[in-house]
């Protein structure tokens, strides 16, 4: 059967890398979801995101949609429909509600990686280091903005506290090893 690591966690958490190391590792792509927001320094075209502007986000058709702040979010059916032609095991990040709307849907051939860090001290850092605005850390870490696991989706994930990476390169293997014998 087809899976989607489907992939969810505070900002900073480590999300991007870690679905950037499942490609490089496992051959488990990432499909792109589409944003309105600008692109962030060292973010590529196409490859990060498929960056909109409001009138071409507004004439695409999404499974699911989001908007944070003042900027848009959305996934479509027919881009995880064509990366399962291509490769059995893909992955896909989206936030609480999005995750939450593809269990829903698809709950059998979803692996739901929820990604976080023991402390927000240590979000707040990586955030820093990465070059983000201090005004957006906070707001990225407050609210609906810090994608917290709700207690209706806790029986659902995975939780993968990504303090150490090398720790956390072994549970990735362990993951991919159980999905794809499973
Ligand atoms: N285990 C780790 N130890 C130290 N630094 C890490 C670790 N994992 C990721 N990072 C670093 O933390 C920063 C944030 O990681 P990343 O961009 O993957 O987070 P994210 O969850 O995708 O965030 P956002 O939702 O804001 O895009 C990056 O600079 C990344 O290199
Ligand atoms: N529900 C969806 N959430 C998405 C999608 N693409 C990204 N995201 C989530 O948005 C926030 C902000 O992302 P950032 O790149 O600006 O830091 C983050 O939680 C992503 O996981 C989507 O298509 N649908």
């Amino acid at each position: 059967m087809q899976k989607l690591i489907l992939i969810a966690g505070p900002s900073g958490a480590g999300k991007t890398t870690v679905s950037e190391y499942l490609a490089q590792k496992f051959a488990i792509p990432r499909v792109l979801t589409h944003t309105t927001r600008p692109i962030r320094p060292g973010e590529i075209p196409n490859k990060s995101y498929h960056f909109e502007s409001e009138e071409s986000f507004s004439q695409l058709h999404f499974f699911e949609h989001v908007q944070y702040g003042s900027y848009q979010y959305g996934s479509s059916q027919e881009a995880l429909t064509n990366a399962w032609e291509h490769h059995d095991i893909v992955s896909l990040i989206v936030d609480i509600k999005g995750a939450a709307s593809y269990l829903a849907a698809i709950r059998e051939q979803v692996f739901f990686l929820y990604i976080t860090t023991s402390s927000q001290r240590i979000l707040a850092e990586r955030l820093l280091k990465r070059g983000d605005d201090p005004n957006k850390i906070k707001e990225r870490l407050s609210g609906s903005e810090l994608n917290t696991l709700p207690d209706s989706l806790k029986g659902s994930a995975h939780i993968l506290v990504n303090d150490d990476w090398n720790e956390t390169k072994n549970e990735l293997a362990t993951i991919v090893h159980s999905l794809k014998n499973s």
